[in-house]
């Protein structure tokens, strides 16, 4: 029988020391990262969150549940709702219909990287099986942090000139990491203090305690508000199984890629030597590492956990090694019995991703407009007919066909704007997302994005240009279902999506500073078809004001 899990969540700041130095975290009931929910598919989730900070509203995400029948529960701040103002309570309540590993996080300016995340894992309904066997399983959720707080950073983004928050101090593993010192400085050269933890720490890590001769199930996902991270176990092998959520052909690699806003599944068997222990490693890919590998220790019982691996920890591609990443995205195929995507497109969005100027502002744009979101939510006033909330010109299917994406922009400028791509009712969508040269010659940047309120399928990557002929090469035989892909530098991601969930949803990169700085579209489908929104989505704006009237009427 389908079950209703209620919690009782207050946000709040506190102090909190996730990579031994003490600073200010986002938490939830006292905890950091946040509480795990677990639940079984076709459960109910009912969150009664409380804004306990004092000066700023909060909402959440719950990234990857897809919200069908409750796009108010999706928790963006000007899209899905008005943002919950301290001392308001919210119900967040929504189905969990799709078994898998997910998390969620804050979707309010830099909240997610103020700490706002915790894990979502579904288990498959009780009849049902998973298509894969495990003797126990672990949970990874991997994030990164900086020693600025995320209003500093805000700042920072929004100056003139802006000012870069830069890479991360510290990667944390379920929010514990090292600063400035290493579990393994006795293989490095380098100047690294050996790092003196007790286990007492908030920032010790969580070690993997396992049976010889067992398969386990590890859970991983990134909420990282910056870093692309690869992950690696010494000695062991890994079996991907799973992906946002979407059952996965197996493949068996030796490390992963994962970018901000995806999860896996892996399967690994402890077929090792079982009088030694083993390291975990996460380290930066695709961006020019400045921050120190997270570790943490996979220790055979019954050897002592205290017992450091004597060999180095594992080595990550080179963070510019894009082969490799290629590679890896290439082998994720969509489990044998999966859904097919439909065979043809209704509408094909064209998305070309550019670093501008406006005004001496660095921002990112889409097509040339960059979003701002408005004071009043889109599902609000989209549903309502509240004409005045946001821009009625619609924003473009296409950029220039002479624009060179290997070039920096001969005309840098840009504008804002906060159009919706309004899509038919369950028609087929297609959006390929265009890289491009950013501000400076010769750089192109690794963009993971993800989409809300849908699975889409991940049809083909590509280099250069987007050319109608590349649909040729498209995989239609077993594309992978996923809800976050990444584009490649100077490349192109092709997606198919069907518009069939009623609502108003973000489709955006899910670097945050990015997505703060305008890189994001928002799709809406179907409003006229949501049921009645909870007045506490509501109530500010322009809704807030239609409320008011009502009531006066
Ligand atoms: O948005 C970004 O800005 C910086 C850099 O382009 C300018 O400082 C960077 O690395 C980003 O990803």
């Amino acid at each position: 029988a389908n079950k209703t899990r209620h919690f009782k969540w207050e946000v709040e700041y506190m102090h909190f020391a996730p990579d031994c130095v003490e600073g200010v975290v986002m938490g939830i009931n006292g905890q950091f990262p946040g509480p795990t929910i677990r639940a079984r598919a076709g459960d109910t989730i009912h969150v009664e969150l409380t804004n306990k900070l004092p000066t700023e509203g909060v909402v959440i995400h719950w990234h990857g549940i897809r919200q069908i029948g409750t796009p108010w529960a999706d928790g963006t701040a000007s899209i899905s709702q008005c943002a919950i103002n301290p001392g308001e309570t919210f119900v967040y309540r929504f189905q969990v219909d799709k078994a898998g590993t997910y998390f969620y996080h804050g979707h309010y300016g830099m909240q997610r990287s103020a700490g706002l995340y915790g894990s979502l894992i579904v288990e498959v309904g009780e009849r049902e099986k998973e298509p894969f066997q495990y003797d126990g399983e672990f949970n990874l959720l991997l994030s990164d942090w900086w020693h600025k707080s995320s209003h500093e950073q805000e700042v920072d983004l929004s100056s003139n000139p802006m000012r870069w928050i830069g890479e991360p101090q510290t990667l944390l593993i379920n929010g514990r990491g090292q600063y400035n010192c290493s579990l393994a400085a006795h293989f490095s050269n380098s100047s690294g203090s050996q790092c003196k933890l007790r286990g007492s720490e908030q920032c010790a890590p969580k070690i993997l305690h396992v049976l010889p001769n067992k398969t386990y199930r590890l859970r991983i996902a990134s909420s990282t508000a910056l870093a692309s991270l690869n992950l690696a176990i010494g000695n062991h092998k890994m079996v991907v199984v799973e992906a946002d959520g979407n059952y996965l052909e197996p493949f068996s690699v030796s490390n992963m890629d994962i970018y901000s806003g995806e999860s896996y599944s892996v399967l690994f068997t402890t077929n090792q030597e079982p009088s030694k222990n083993y390291w975990i490693s996460i380290s930066v890919r695709g961006r020019e590492p400045k921050t120190p590998q997270a570790l943490t220790i996979l220790n055979y019982i019954p050897t002592s956990a205290s017992k450091l691996p004597n060999l180095p920890p594992p080595v990550a591609p080179l963070w510019d090694d894009y082969g490799s990443s290629r590679s890896f995205s290439s082998k994720i195929l969509a489990l044998k019995g999966s859904p097919k995507p439909p065979k043809k497109h209704d509408r094909r969005i064209i998305l070309l991703n550019t670093q501008n100027l406006i005004d001496g502002y660095t921002k990112w744009a889409i097509n040339n407009v960059s979003l701002v979101l408005p004071a009043t939510p889109y599902l609000g006033s989209i549903r309502y007919g509240l004409n005045n909330a946001f821009d009625h010109k619609h924003p473009p299917e296409n950029f220039r066909p002479d624009y060179d994406v290997s070039k920096p922009a001969p005309n840098q400028n840009s504008t804002y704007g906060s159009g919706v791509y309004m899509l038919n009712f369950n028609t087929t969508v297609d959006v390929i997302l265009q890289n491009a040269n950013a501000l400076k010659a010769n750089v192109s940047e690794i963009h993971p994005w993800h989409l809300h309120g849908h699975d889409f399928w991940v049809l083909g990557y590509g280099e250069g240009r987007f050319m109608e002929k590349d649909e040729m090469k498209f995989n239609m035989k077993n594309p992978p279902l996923r809800n976050t892909a990444v584009i490649f530098p100077y490349g192109w991601t092709a997606l198919r999506f069907v518009a069939d969930n009623p609502g108003v949803w973000a489709f955006h990169c899910h670097i945050e500073p990015h997505l703060h700085m305008g890189m994001g579209v928002v799709f809406a489908e179907g409003v006229h078809h949501v049921k009645k929104i909870p007045n506490e989505a509501l109530g500010c704006g322009l809704t807030g004001k239609m409320l008011m009237n009502n009531v006066h009427n």
